[in-house]
C-alpha cells in the first residue's frame, strides 16, 4: 500500500526509520512535507498537492508533526480524513495533546495520577499559586517550552516568587507543579501502539539535574513497567485519542503521575533503549487500520 509519512525532514532519524521499516514490508513509502501542500477543497472534492502534483491513492498517513507548525499540520491531517484516509493520530488527537492545560484536564477526568498543577490566567499574585500547588519545593514550567528547556526546580517559596515574577515580566505563560522528590531526576517514556506499550524505558537525569531529558544529557535504559504502570499509560493514550502515543510518567509514593502525553514520540531513544524495532510496529499498525 501507498504509505505517507508526514515530516518535515526525511533525515530525521524517525521519519528514515519508518521509510525503512514501510520498504522492508512492500509498501511504497512518501515523505511528504506538511509544510509545503496546499489544499484544494471543493464540494466533495478534497485534494492535497505537493510539489505540483496531486496525491491520491494513498492508504495511510503517518503524521510526524513538529510542535512550531501544530496549526497547519493539523489542517493537512485533517484533509486526508476528508479524502478518507487512515491516520495514525487523528487531527483531533493531534490539537488536544498539543495543548498542555487541556491535557491535564482531561488526564484528570480518567482518574489517572498527575502531579498536582497550577495553571492561571491572572499569575501576579505568585504567592496564592505557589500556595495552590502544595507549597515550595515546585516545578515551574514553560508553557510553550519542550526538551527540558523552561523547565525550573524552585526549592524554596523565595525563588520561586522571584521566578514566577520574572516569567511574568516577560509575559510567559507558565504552570506551577508538585515537585516529585521520590523521583529522583528520573521519569518514564512508555510507548503505546493500539492499546499496547511496545516498549518503555526509564530516563535519568545526569548527576545533580533533576530533569530527565536525554537532550539535558540524561541516559535512558529499558525498563519493565508495573501493572499499575502499564495501565496508566494505555488509559492515558486511550482518553487522548491517540493510537500511537509517547506517555511520560514519574514513578511517586502514590504511584504512576502522568507529565505529558506525545502525539509524535521519537523513535531514537525507545529503539536504542529496548532494541525493539518500533518503526515495523507502527507500519503493522497502519496496515490493521488502513483498507
Ligand atoms: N513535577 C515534577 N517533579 C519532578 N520532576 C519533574 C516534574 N516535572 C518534570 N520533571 C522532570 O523534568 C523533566 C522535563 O519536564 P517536562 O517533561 O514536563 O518538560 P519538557 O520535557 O520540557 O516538555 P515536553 O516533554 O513537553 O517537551 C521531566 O522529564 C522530569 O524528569
Ligand atoms: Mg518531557
Ligand atoms: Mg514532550
Amino acid at each position: 500500500m501507498k504509505i505517507v509519512i508526514l515530516s518535515q525532514n526525511p533525515k530525521l532519524y524517525s521519519t528514515s526509520r519508518l521509510v525503512e521499516a514501510g520498504e522492508k514490508k512492500g509498501h511504497e513509502m512518501l515523505v511528504v512535507d506538511h509544510g509545503k501542500c496546499d489544499l484544494v477543497i471543493e464540494k466533495k472534492k478534497p485534494g492535497l498537492i505537493y510539489q505540483g502534483q496531486e496525491i491520491t491513492g494513498v492508504s495511510g498517513v503517518i503524521p510526524r508533526i513538529g510542535a512550531s507548525i501544530t496549526f497547519y499540520g493539523t489542517a493537512v491531517v485533517r484533509q486526508f480524513e476528508m479524502m478518507k484516509v487512515f491516520t495514525a493520530v487523528e487531527s483531533q488527537a493531534l490539537v488536544r495533546s498539543r495543548d498542555k492545560l487541556r491535557s491535564l484536564q482531561i488526564l484528570s477526568r480518567a482518574g489517572l495520577g498527575l502531579p498536582k498543577t497550577v495553571f492561571s490566567n491572572y499569575s501576579r499574585d505568585v504567592g496564592t499559586i505557589i500556595d495552590n500547588a502544595g507549597g515550595a519545593p515546585v516545578v515551574i514550567k514553560l508553557l510553550e517550552g519542550t526538551q527540558g528547556l523552561g523547565v525550573v526546580l524552585a526549592d524554596n517559596r523565595n525563588s520561586a516568587e522571584s521566578i514566577l515574577e520574572a516569567f511574568n515580566g516577560l509575559k510567559a505563560r507558565v504552570i506551577v507543579q508538585e515537585f516529585i522528590k521520590e523521583a529522583k531526576g528520573a521519569d518514564i517514556r512508555a510507548f503505546v501502539i493500539d492499546g499496547v506499550v511496545v516498549g518503555a524505558m526509564k530516563r535519568q537525569g545526569k548527576e545533580g539535574e533533576f530533569r530527565s531529558n536525554l537532550h539535558r544529557g540524561g541516559s535512558a535504559n529499558i525498563i519493565e513497567l508495573t501493572d499499575e504502570e502499564e495501565n496508566a499509560a494505555i488509559k492515558a493514550a486511550r482518553v487522548m485519542g491517540l493510537g500511537v502515543a509517547g506517555v511520560d510518567m514519574l514513578q511517586s509514593a502514590r504511584g504512576p503521575l502522568i507529565l505529558e502525553v506525545n502525539s509524535s514520540p521519537g523513535l531514537e531513544g525507545i529503539e536504542a533503549a529496548t532494541g525493539k524495532d518500533i518503526a515495523g510496529l507502527m507500519i503493522k499498525y497502519v496496515e490493521r487500520h488502513a483498507e
